[in-house]
Parts: C-alpha cells; structure tokens; sequence
C-alpha cells in the first residue's frame, strides 16, 4: 500500500506546506538543494514528492498523484470541472492571492466590469482590433468575461511572465493576473476593476478523484484526509 502527495519544490508555497504537514504530524525531510526526493516519518505508506506548483494540479487532474498541495488558482485553471475531479480536503490559510482583472490607471471612465463591458464592444469601432488581455489564466478568463459577464469581443493573449509589463509594452490592453500585496500592479499603473476579483485563492490540499485506488490504499487515503479535515 502506498500513496504519493506531492507539494511546491520551491518559493512561498513550499516551506509553508511543509510546515501544513508537520501539524498533521508528517515530518518531511527534503533532500539537498535541487534534489526532488524526501524522506518521511509519521505516516507509513507516503512518499511526498516535490514538483512545481503548476505540475501538481495537472498531476491531481490526470490521477498521476494522490495528494497535493497547491494553489486553488492552479487547480480551477487546471480543470474544467474542477469540484469533479479533486476533492478539496482541506483550505490550508496560507498562499492567500486573488485572481484579478487590472486595467491601466489611465482608464478614468472604467471602475467596473460593466464599464469594461462597454468600452470592449466598442473596441474594435475604435481601434480597429479587440481587446486585448494579457494573462496565463485562459479558463479563468473566459469563464468570467464571456460566462459571468457575457463581454464577448475579446482577444486572450497568452503571457507567462511579467503578465503586468504587457499594457505598457503595448502587447495587450488589460492583464488577468495573480495579485497579493497589490504591489506589482500599483507599480505598473494598474488597477483592479471593483467587481474584477475572478478568485479569491489560497493553498489547499487536494485529493485526486481521477486515480485508481485499491481498496487498501483507499483506507489510507481517508486517514490521511482525516488527519488534515480534523
Ligand atoms: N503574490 C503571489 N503571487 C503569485 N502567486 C502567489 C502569490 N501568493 C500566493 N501565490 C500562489 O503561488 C502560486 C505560484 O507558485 P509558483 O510560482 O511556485 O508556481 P508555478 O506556477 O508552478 O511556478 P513555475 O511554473 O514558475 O515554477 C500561485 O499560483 C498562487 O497559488
Ligand atoms: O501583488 P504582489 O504582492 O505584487 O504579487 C503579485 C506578483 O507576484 C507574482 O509574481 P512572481 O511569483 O513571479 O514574483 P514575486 O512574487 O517574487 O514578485 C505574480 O505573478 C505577480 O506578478
């Protein structure tokens, strides 16, 4: 019998999981600097992995692991059907960071999403093109601009980094993007839309709905859940 729980190999989220674990009386010794194994006492039966956050939550969608830890943010951008395919175990109140759609100070007539909404149909009218927004969070995007807010004339413009930077270096009007301080938009002359909070996420664990367990391993993973649900 045997499960895997992998957590962040590295940055804000990884010291803090490890410390998650210890309470639930799991200690996890990670190796050497660069080095992805771990050595584990206090519950028999678990290897823990370490991979980065983003891996985690394709690992848990495609029942690669049994457990992870990571942000909600990744998970919900990870899966279409997020609540379908892992089991939210535990909110772990750390790695708190909100989803947010930012537009350039500059926008003075644009505090909302309706107002955003308006001056999107008009876009191209005016400018001869869509809005264009900057963001990683394609899914996330789209379910909340076209689903929730029915603003269809868009265009996503894929960023992987520096997604802030975009509207002043003329790749995209708008940024969908993670924020926790506010510091990086403030920085970039951005603000947040008063109703543009996509979502409002924090490092949870997760359990794969998506992977095959015997029955042994099922027990297992109950105790281990419970340790975290307790
Ligand atoms: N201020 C913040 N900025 C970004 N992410 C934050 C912040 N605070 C908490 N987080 C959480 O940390 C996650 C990002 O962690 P990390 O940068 O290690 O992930 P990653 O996407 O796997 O990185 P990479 O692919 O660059 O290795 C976010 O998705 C979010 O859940
Ligand atoms: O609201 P803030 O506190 O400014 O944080 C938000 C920034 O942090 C993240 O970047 P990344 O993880 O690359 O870097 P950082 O947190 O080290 O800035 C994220 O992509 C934002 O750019």
């Amino acid at each position: 019998m045997s499960l895997t729980l992998a957590i962040p190999s590295k940055g804000r989220l990884m010291e803090k999981s490890l410390a998650a674990l210890k309470s639930a009386g799991i200690d996890v010794i990670a190796g050497e600097t660069r080095s992805y194994r771990t050595s584990v006492s206090g519950f028999d039966g678990l290897d823990v992995l370490l991979l980065s956050a983003s891996e985690i939550a394709r690992q848990l969608r495609d029942g690669a692991i049994d457990f992870g830890v990571t942000g909600e943010d990744l998970i919900r951008e990870s899966m279409p059907d997020a609540d379908g395919q892992v089991d939210f175990v535990a909110r772990l109140s750390f790695g708190h960071a909100d989803v947010v759609v930012a537009v350039p100070e500059a926008w003075v007539d644009v505090a909302t999403m309706d107002d955003l909404g308006d001056i999107a149909g008009s876009f191209r009218a005016r400018h001869g093109r869509r809005l264009r927004i900057a963001t990683k969070y394609w899914r996330l995007t789209q379910g909340f601009f076209t689903r929730l807010h029915g603003i269809q004339s868009y265009r996503i413009v894929e960023s992987l980094g520096a997604t802030e930077g975009a509207p002043a270096a003329g790749s995209a009007d708008i940024i969908v993007d993670i924020t926790s301080t506010g510091s990086t938009l403030t920085a970039n002359q951005l603000k947040v839309l008063a109703d543009g909070t996509i979502l409002k996420s924090e490092a949870c664990l997760l359990c794969s709905k998506t992977r095959p367990r015997e029955a042994g391993d099922r027990a297992l993973a109950e105790d281990l859940a419970r340790r975290f649900r307790g």
